[in-house]
C-alpha cells in the first residue's frame, strides 16, 4: 500500500530508523528538525504529520506545541518507551495528537493510521473546499497554492463572525485586499467599507478624520464634519499601518472598541456607532508594545483573530499564475505586441525574492510590457537579469558561503529546469549531495503538474525512504 496522502514526517530522533515504509507517494515529505518542518508547512498543506521523538526538551515541546497550533495538520506521535517518563511530553501528546504509538511499530500499522487520519481530514475539508480556480471569486484574489487556499478558508471563517481581525504581513502582500474580502464575505457586505492608512494622515488631522468634529471645534472647523468611523456605520473599517497611530489616539480607539461609542472633536456627546474594525501592520506590533509605542490593551482588543499574509517568495507556485493574470489585465487596457514571458523570465521570477511582494510583481510586469521590444518578455525587461539570488548582505563569512552555495545550486537547477540529475552532473556532485543541499537551503522542487518542468523518476518525494524503528 502506498502513502499518497499529504503527509509530513518529522524525525527528531538522531538514530537512523530501520524497517522502511514499503512505498511512498507524491504527497510525502520528510525532515529532521522542527525549523524545517515549519518551513515546509508554510509552503504545503499536509493532512497528517508524523512526529518521531524520544524525550524532547521543554523548549522543543514548546516549539512542537506552537507548530501544531499554527497549522491544521493532524499529528501522530511515534515515541520511544523513554517518552512515557516525561510528564510534559505525555501531556502534549495527549492534548494535541490524534494518534500515539510506542516504537517499535510495524510500517503497516503506521500506514493504516495515516490513512485513517487523512480520511478524516479530507472529510473536514469537503465542508469548506476551495475550487482550483486561479482567481478566487469571492475574494478577487489570485493564487492556487496550498498557502493561498488556507488563506481563503481563513477569510471565509473570519468573515462569518464579527470580531476584530488583525492582519499581519509584509508590504504589498495583499492585506487590504484581504480586509476587503472579509468585508465582502460578511453580513456587512452591503454596508460601507472604509480603509484608512494611519501612517499617511497628518497627526493633527487624524483625530478629526476618524472621529469627526463639531463646528468651531478648532480654528478652521467652519462646519460639522462626520468622521470616517461614523461614516462607516454598519460596515467595516480597515485601519492600515495601525502601528503608526499616535498614542493619544490609541486611547480614543480603545474607548470606541470597548464602548462602541465615539465623541466628535469639540463635543462630549457619546454617539453609538456599529462598525467592525480590521487592523493591519507590516511591523512587529508585539515589539512596539514592548517598546511602549503601542498600548498593550489596544493590541489585545484588535488581536482577537489573526491572519498572517504569506510573502510572495513563499508562494512560488503562484508567481507564474499571478504574472500571467496581471499580463492579461494590462493587455486588456491597451493593445500590445507582447505575447507573454520567456521560459527564462518565468524561472527568474521564481528565483527572485520579491521584497515588495505582489505590488512589486505588478509594477515589474507592467513596466516590462511597455519596455519589451520582442514578442516575449525577457528577464532584462523585468529588471531581473542579475537579481535572482537573495539581495541582502551576509553578516558573517559562514553566511556569505551559505548564500553563495545556495545561489550556485539555484542557478544550476534553473539552468536544468529543476532536473536534479542534470543539475548534479553540471555541479560535479552526486544527486544525493544535491538533495542534501536543497534540503539545507529549503529549495523545493517544482511540482510536476505545475509547469511540466520536472517530475518523472527523479522526483524528490519518490526518492526518499523513511525508516521506522524495529527496536
Ligand atoms: N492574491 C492577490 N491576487 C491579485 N492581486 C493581489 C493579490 N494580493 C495583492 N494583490 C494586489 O497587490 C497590490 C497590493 O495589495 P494590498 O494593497 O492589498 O497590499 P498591502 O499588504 O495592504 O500593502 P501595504 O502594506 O503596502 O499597504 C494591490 O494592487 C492588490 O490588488
Amino acid at each position: 500500500m502506498a502513502i499518497n496522502d499529504r503527509t509530513l514526517i518529522v524525525d527528531l530522533l538522531e538514530e537512523t530508523i530501520e524497517a522502511s515504509l514499503p512505498c511512498m507517494g507524491g504527497g510525502m515529505e520528510s525532515c529532521s528538525t522542527l525549523g524545517r518542518a515549519w518551513q515546509l508547512m508554510k509552503k504545503h498543506e499536509f493532512d497528517v504529520g508524523v512526529m518521531i521523538m524520544d524525550t524532547p526538551s521543554l523548549n522543543q515541546l514548546h516549539d512542537i506545541e506552537t507548530l501544531i497550533n499554527e497549522f491544521a495538520t493532524r499529528w501522530i506521535a511515534l515515541t520511544t518507551a523513554n517518552t512515557q517518563e516525561s510528564s510534559p511530553a505525555c501531556r502534549i501528546i495527549a492534548r494535541l495528537f490524534f494518534g500515539y504509538h510506542v516504537l517499535p511499530v510495524t510500517p503497516e500499522a503506521i500506514e493504516d493510521e495515516i490513512h485513517r487520519i487523512a480520511a478524516l481530514a479530507r472529510l473536514e475539508r469537503r465542508e469548506d473546499d476551495i475550487p482550483d480556480d486561479p482567481v478566487h471569486r469571492e475574494c478577487h484574489m489570485v493564487g492556487t497554492s496550498s498557502i493561498m487556499k488556507r488563506l481563503y478558508r481563513t477569510i471565509h471563517k473570519v468573515a462569518a463572525v464579527d470580531a476584530p481581525v488583525f492582519i499581519q504581513g509584509e508590504s504589498g502582500t495583499g492585506k487590504e485586499l484581504t480586509a476587503r474580502a472579509i468585508h465582502q464575505g460578511s453580513a456587512r457586505a452591503h454596508r460601507p467599507f472604509s480603509a484608512v492608512n494611519c501612517g499617511a494622515l497628518p497627526t493633527n488631522l487624524i483625530q478629526s478624520e476618524l472621529f469627526g468634529h463639531e463646528k468651531g471645534a478648532f480654528t478652521g472647523a467652519s462646519q460639522r464634519k462626520i468622521g470616517i468611523i461614523e461614516g462607516t456605520k454598519g460596515g467595516t473599517l480597515f485601519l492600515d499601518e495601525i502601528g503608526d497611530l499616535p498614542l493619544e489616539l490609541q486611547v480614543n480607539l480603545l474607548r470606541f472598541l470597548e464602548n462602541r461609542t465615539i465623541q466628535r472633536v469639540g463635543s462630549h456627546q457619546d454617539i453609538a456607532v456599529d462598525v467592525r474594525v480590521l487592523a493591519a501592520t507590516h511591523v512587529d506590533l508585539e515589539k512596539a508594545v514592548e517598546d511602549g509605542k503601542f498600548r498593550e490593551d489596544l493590541f489585545h482588543r484588535l488581536n482577537v483573530l489573526q491572519i498572517r499574509m504569506p510573502p510572495l517568495r513563499d508562494r512560488g507556485e503562484d508567481i507564474e499564475i499571478l504574472a500571467r493574470y496581471f499580463f492579461d489585465a494590462f493587455s486588456c487596457e491597451k493593445s500590445t505586441q507582447v505575447k507573454g514571458f520567456t521560459r527564462e523570465s518565468l524561472t527568474m521570477m521564481r528565483l527572485y525574492d520579491w521584497p515588495g511582494n505582489i505590488r512589486e510583481l505588478i509594477n515589474r510586469v507592467r513596466r516590462a510590457m511597455v519596455m519589451c521590444e520582442h514578442a516575449l518578455i525577457r528577464p532584462a525587461d523585468l529588471g531581473l537579469e542579475r537579481r535572482s539570488s537573495r539581495s541582502r548582505y551576509a553578516d558573517s563569512l559562514e553566511e556569505a558561503r551559505d548564500m553563495a552555495e545556495r545561489s550556485v545550486v539555484m542557478a544550476a537547477l534553473a539552468r536544468n529546469t529543476f532536473n536534479v540529475q542534470h543539475a548534479a552532473k553540471e555541479l560535479g556532485i552526486s544527486r544525493v549531495t544535491l538533495y542534501r543541499l536543497m534540503e539545507k537551503h529549503g529549495i523545493q522542487r517544482r511540482h510536476p503538474e505545475g509547469d511540466g518542468a520536472s517530475g518523472g523518476a527523479d522526483s524528490l518525494h519518490a526518492s526518499k525512504v523513511i525508516r521506522f524503528s524495529g527496536r
